[in-house]
């Protein structure tokens, strides 16, 4: 790969590529700053803004994008995701820099920060986005006023719900790129109640689309929350804000005139990390040039790019094979794997983590090599140090390129070899379309077992609530008011007294109302921090810091419940860090 080039078509409409002239009206003229960026910056960067040239105003995805390599040399990657509307198109050919060297890394913005891979061979399989759920609407205080009605009671509605964030599998995506251009998912916050008992509309949801295969992590943990796999499953990511309650709900036996209501509660927010892992049941691997490709497009109606020199495949195609009884597979030719490959060695690392998803594996080894079994042995220990139980799966062996001598006369020395370890193997020639059936039909069988062995596995258990993670946020937010802890600051001295009940509670107090500060004085006595707070040994004229709320203690009133602590303010407070 070294030395080689490649070029990289992208069609842009006159949209992207058009200036505003003098006048405000865009130009028919092509933007040649632009097009001197694409035809000499080559680094995948200058891709990566390309689409903000559009006017991308909704969060809607991009149509899927359309990834084509072709046989002949210099490979040509044709992207036909650029376009965005319906207008004639121009082409701008510009040449990308030809080795890849590592990985991507995510900056702190949400972007993928390139280093030397061009972006159409990675990036799409990786997202970072910000999902935010709505706020609840504010609940009012408000009386009935009406003729004949001397003494109408509180009329205050309740807030509404804020939005849901959802995450949805749409079969229709098949990348990640559409969250290139949409980072930012804000589900809608609730209506303000209002008077005469009227209640809050609740705020619109977000649905997060998602290509099947799409795996959620929260940004910066390993562990995966939710494994998105089947078109149209629907997840509830994070449930909106309560709605605050009017001053109608808080009318009582001992308060029938109640002058508060409730602040919404705050929607939560996340960074997501994606990672999108192809669905495919097979998975074809083996050295560069082993003939893979070759194979996929004999045995299905892809046509992916097949060439006589290495690395021909540089993102993994799919291909479905159908077999005459109405059943079909979805098979996945891999870049080629080199020594090193678990280490970020030549291409085929980047897409390893595409075959975990697979059932099966068909190892393709160039029969005409030198050493065809230790290319085999080299491909298998690859596996098994990027994922050991990648190489656990069933695979199937296909010894390829039979119709050359040197291979036809290795045949039977490798059939041996491999015989005498328990592997069965099988010959082909993809080229000529011999033998080909038999592997395909194998790996097929594999994949039926496999799939009775999940079946069976799966009955013992329960469907995956993919609803988990709005449930433990809802468990949280359920957290009692009485769980707090109180820290003590010794250099300031300065009690701060910490809980999520307690901290959810002050967020939705409405301090503009008088009856809220005497109610908040009420909860803090009644779960037990004056109490906890006096234990430690608190002295009149200690600040407390409870949630965003800054007070002075009183140890003058002897009787419970009245103003031991005088607010004084609401600002927001910055936290020493608790080592
Ligand atoms: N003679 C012969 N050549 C074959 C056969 N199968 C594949 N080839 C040739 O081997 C070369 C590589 O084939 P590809 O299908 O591109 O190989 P690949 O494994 O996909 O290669 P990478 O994508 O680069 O990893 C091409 O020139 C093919 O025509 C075969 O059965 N016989
Ligand atoms: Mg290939």
């Amino acid at each position: 790969m070294a030395g080689c080039t490649s070029s990289i078509t992208v069609w842009l409409s006159h949209h992207a590529l058009a200036r505003r002239n003098g006048n405000g009206k865009r130009s028919k003229t092509r933007n040649p700053k632009l097009e001197k960026q694409l035809l000499h910056g080559g680094e995948a960067t200058t891709y990566t803004h390309l689409p903000l040239k559009h006017d991308y105003s909704s969060p809607a995805p991009l149509s899927s994008p359309e990834i084509k390599l072709s046989q002949s040399a210099p490979p040509i990657i044709t992207h036909t995701h650029l376009q965005r509307n319906r207008q004639p198109q121009e082409e701008v050919v510009f040449q990308l820099g030809s080795e890849p060297e590592s990985d991507g890394e995510y900056a702190e913005n949400g972007t993928v920060k390139e280093k030397g891979v061009p972006a159409v061979m990675r990036c799409f399989d990786r997202a970072k986005i910000y999902v935010k759920a709505g706020d609840g609407g504010n609940g009012v205080v408000a009386f009935r006023r009406e003729k004949y009605v001397p003494l109408g009671g509180p009329s205050g509605g309740d807030g509404g719900r804020g939005g849901d964030v959802y995450v949805e599998v749409d079969g229709a995506m098949n990348s990640l790129l559409p969250f290139r251009n949409s980072v930012h998912f804000r589900a809608g916050r609730g209506s303000h109640g209002q008077g005469s008992m009227q209640n809050g509309a609740k705020g619109d949801d977000v649905v997060v689309k998602v290509p099947p295969g799409t795996l959620v992590r929260i940004s910066g943990e390993d562990n995966v929350l939710l494994e998105m796999v089947y078109p149209g499953h629907r997840a509830l990511l994070l449930p909106g804000g309560r709605g605050g309650r009017g001053n109608a709900s808080f009318k009582s036996a001992t308060n029938k005139v109640p002058k508060i209501a409730e602040n919404g509660e705050e929607g939560s927010q996340l960074w997501l990390e994606l990672e999108l892992k192809l669905v495919a049941d097979v998975g074809i691997v083996g050295a560069p040039n082993a003939g893979k490709s070759t194979l996929l497009s004999v045995v299905s109606a892809a046509k992916p790019a097949v060439a006589n020199y290495p690395f021909t495949t540089l993102l993994p195609n799919l291909g479905v094979v159908s077999f005459d009884y109405d059943s079909t597979m979805v098979v996945a030719d891999l870049p080629g794997l080199l020594e090193g490959a678990h280490r970020g060695f030549g291409l085929g690392h980047e897409f390893l983590r595409h075959t975990e998803r697979c059932s099966a594996l068909v190892h393709v080894v160039d029969g005409s090599s030198l050493q065809p079994d230790l290319e085999f042995d080299a491909v298998r220990l690859e596996l098994k140090l990027f994922n050991p139980e990648l190489a656990e799966k069933p695979y199937v062996v296909a010894y390829n390129k039979m119709d050359l001598p040197e291979a036809y006369e290795n045949w039977e020395s490798f059939k041996e070899k491999l015989q005498s370890r328990g592997i069965t193997t099988f010959c082909m020639s993809a080229v000529k379309r011999e033998g080909t059936d038999e592997v395909i039909c194998a790996a097929y069988e594999l994949l039926r077992k496999s799939k009775e062995d999940r079946e069976e596995y799966e009955d013992g258990r329960d469907m995956v609530n993919l609803n988990h993670v709005a449930d433990a946020l809802q468990k949280q937010r359920n957290a009692s008011i009485s769980d707090f802890e109180i820290f003590h600051d010794r250099d300031s001295n300065i009690w701060h007294v910490v809980g999520s009940g307690l901290q959810r509670f002050i967020q939705m107090t409405n301090w503009r109302y008088i009856d809220s500060e005497r109610r908040f004085q009420h909860v803090l006595e009644a779960c037990g921090v004056y109490k906890s707070l006096m234990k430690l040994g608190v002295k009149e004229g200690d600040t407390v810091i409870v949630g965003e709320m800054k007070m002075i203690w009183h140890d003058s009133s002897g009787n419970s419940g009245a103003s031991r602590m005088k607010k004084m303010s609401t600002d927001s407070i910055k936290w020493p860090e608790w080592k």
